[in-house]
């Protein structure tokens, strides 16, 4: 349906833009001289960006039978899908008002984030932790599902850079105080050399400088 299709690249197009002007304000705040050296990467024609749609369906809620043990039946729920950073630059997500998305802090404990259907939830990837040398991380995160009474739609946006870029924190970024955590590589190496890795598994980690810290 050709309606649809204009209706579904309109809000990439849009959201785009979005991100294009997060990545500016935070280069900016980074102190980056060339302000567009992130947004550049997803504006190119040869940007490997993409516009992924999740549906969650609810979980089945237990037969009280099955459950006379578990004190509260109502909190059940499943992956939806597995824990995992994105790995581009930038992802803009959306999703109706069905709860689902947890974040993973540093000790491992899984935070729920509040759905908002009002909202645009921004998730670092793999490729920005990299561009900034650090300063900023990919987000582990998992979607859940739940025994709610509808299902959990989600709309993510993940800005990526073209095949061929090569994946380097600015100078301003890599000083002798801060020395480059990763080694350069371009974004085809990457996706390359993540395939034959699970989707939870730490794919930044594959071009770390040190491994011990
Ligand atoms: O559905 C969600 O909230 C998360 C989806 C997600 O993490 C992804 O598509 O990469
Ligand atoms: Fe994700």
């Amino acid at each position: 349906m050709v309606h649809d299709r204009c209706i579904v690249s309109e809000y990439t197009e849009e959201v785009r833009e979005v991100a294009c002007e997060i990545l500016e304000l935070m280069a900016e705040g980074l102190g980056v001289p060339d302000t567009s050296l992130f947004s550049k990467l997803i504006r190119d024609s040869e940007s490997d960006s993409l516009l992924r749609l999740n549906h969650y369906p609810p979980l089945p809620i237990p037969p009280i039978h099955h459950c006379t043990n578990d004190f509260d039946n109502s909190s059940n729920s499943k992956v939806g899908f597995g824990e995992h950073s994105d790995p581009q630059i930038l992802t803009i997500l959306r999703s109706n008002d069905v709860a689902g998305l947890q974040i993973s802090l540093q000790d491992g404990l899984w935070v729920p984030v509040i759905p908002d259907p009002s909202a645009f939830f921004v998730n670092v990837g793999d490729v920005l932790e990299v561009m900034t040398n650090g300063r900023f991380a990919s987000v582990r995160h998992r979607a859940m599902m739940t025994n709610s009474q509808k299902s959990r739609m989600s709309m993510a946006y993940f800005g990526a850079p073209p095949l061929t870029a090569r994946i380097v924190a600015p100078p301003v970024l890599v000083t002798p105080q801060t020395p480059s955590l990763f080694r350069p590589f371009t974004w085809a190496d990457y996706k390359k050399a993540t395939y034959s890795l699970r989707l939870g598994d730490t794919r930044i980690d594959l071009f770390r400088n040190r491994k011990d810290f």
